[in-house]
């Protein structure tokens, strides 16, 4: 089952051509090693390049074209572009410099080539984890703490604050340091034009490197960890939601005690679409707070809200006109940091006490049938659609 899983990945990924976006002068300096590269250790390597998390450059990325065609078409035989097609030209020339060289050394040599790009990324990404319990944030997660208010605030604009693993490990941390630091309240928000786009999807890709139904499994009880923290959190928890909300970050906040929404914020859980299915306890959430109707038709058909919307279907508290949204929000938030801390603590316990077995037990059940839908076809492919599309190379 696994192996035909990780075929599956492998090939489902060989579809975007290379694309190469500047043109340097190539020379090729790339060395044979004795173990030869089979078909498979190739679509591999092709597979692995187009989920690298780091742009490896573009001479490298002219390097792994011109080795890609030769491997797989032999040597240049394709009229040389015309001098003001200058990206085209510089990838016809990396090519053709590759001369006669045979298809099974070029094959090898770019496997060799992508290990050792793989290795130095694993490398410099090694070097945080650590680091990071400590500091209990990082560059991914700012927290910060004055006035009373512990802020948790992802910090990948560029991605649209989606959530890796390591960002999943440092926000339990936080959370479970807030619980117990001298704040009243506590907020989760984002940083740039998004409050999250959910999981990383590339946090499946780790899937790739075999031994499938364990990875996977590790991620079901961090998914599980991660859930419960907010379930037992004991104080105030607001969502500052300042954009667009997507999966995990919609799924969650029936698990706050107030969601705040800019007017430009929407709500979207497109579990089906991604072959998976909902989490965050929203299964058992959603149907109460909305009406069952209301919470299919996001759950199960992935119907995008707008802030509006989603305020007349209990899941947002307030909606504000983004221009003056983080003003009026944490002018709000100052006052309610100034109630008395326990008497806030004991009415969320008393709210949440009726319901936190159940919620335990929704919990556990939504991550075990999430950890199935993950090794489906539909989930596998959604993903590796996703991740292929988003390829620069
Ligand atoms: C512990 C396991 C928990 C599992 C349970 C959780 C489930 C979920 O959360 S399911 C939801 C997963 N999220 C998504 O499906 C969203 C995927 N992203 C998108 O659809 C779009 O990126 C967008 C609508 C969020 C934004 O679109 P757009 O404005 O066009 O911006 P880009 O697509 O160009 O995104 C910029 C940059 O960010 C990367 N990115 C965005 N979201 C994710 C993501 N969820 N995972 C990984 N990467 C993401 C995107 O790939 C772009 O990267 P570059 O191409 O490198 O610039």
């Amino acid at each position: 089952m696994a192996l035909r899983l990780a075929k599956h990945w492998c090939l489902s990924a060989i579809r975007s051509p290379l694309q190469v976006i500047s043109f340097p002068a190539l020379q090729l300096h790339v060395s044979g090693t004795a173990m030869r590269a089979d078909q498979k250790d190739f679509e591999n390597a092709v597979t692995r390049v187009k989920l690298l998390k780091k742009d490896p450059g573009n001479e490298m990325k002219l390097k792994l074209y011109a080795l890609y065609k030769q491997a797989t078409e032999g040597p240049c035989n394709v009229p040389k572009p015309g001098v003001f097609n200058l990206i085209n030209k510089a990838k016809w020339d990396a090519w053709n410099a590759l001369g006669s060289l045979p298809k099974e050394t070029a094959r090898q040599n770019y496997v060799d080539l992508v290990s050792s790009l793989s290795s130095s990324s694993a490398s410099s990404s090694q070097v945080k984890p650590g680091a990071d319990k400590e500091q209990q944030g990082s560059e991914n997660l700012v927290v910060t703490s004055e006035n009373g208010i512990t802020k948790i605030m992802l910090n990948r604009p560029t991605k649209k604050n989606a959530i890796t693993t390591q960002m999943y490990q440092e926000i339990i941390l936080a959370l479970k340091a807030a619980s117990k630091d001298d704040s009243t309240i506590t907020v989760l928000t984002g940083n740039g034009d998004y409050y999250c786009s959910g999981n990383d999807l590339s946090n499946f890709t780790d899937v790739l490197s075999g031994e499938i139904e364990e990875k996977v499994k590790s991620i079901a009880i961090l998914l599980r960890d991660f859930v419960d923290c907010f379930i037992d959190f004991p104080k105030p928890l607001i969502a500052v939601v300042n954009g667009p909300a997507v999966g995990i970050s919609v799924t969650l906040l029936g698990l706050f005690d107030a969601v705040y929404a800019s007017d430009r914020a929407t709500f979207h859980t497109p579990f089906s679409h991604l072959g998976q299915s909902p989490e965050g306890c929203s299964s058992y959430i959603f149907p109460k707070m909305m009406g069952p109707a209301k919470a299919k038709e996001m759950l199960i058909f992935g119907k995008k809200l707008t802030a509006g919307e989603a305020c007349a279907r209990g899941l947002v508290t307030e909606v504000f006109p983004d221009s003056t949204f983080q003003t009026e929000v944490w002018t709000r938030l100052k006052a309610y940091s100034k109630l008395p801390p326990n008497a806030m603590r004991v009415s969320k316990q008393i709210i949440r006490n009726m319901e936190k077995e159940k919620l335990h037990a929704v919990n556990a059940e939504e991550v075990s049938v999430l950890q199935e839908r993950w090794l489906s076809d539909e989930c596998i492919n959604a993903v590796m659609n996703f991740l292929s599309k988003r390829a620069k190379l």
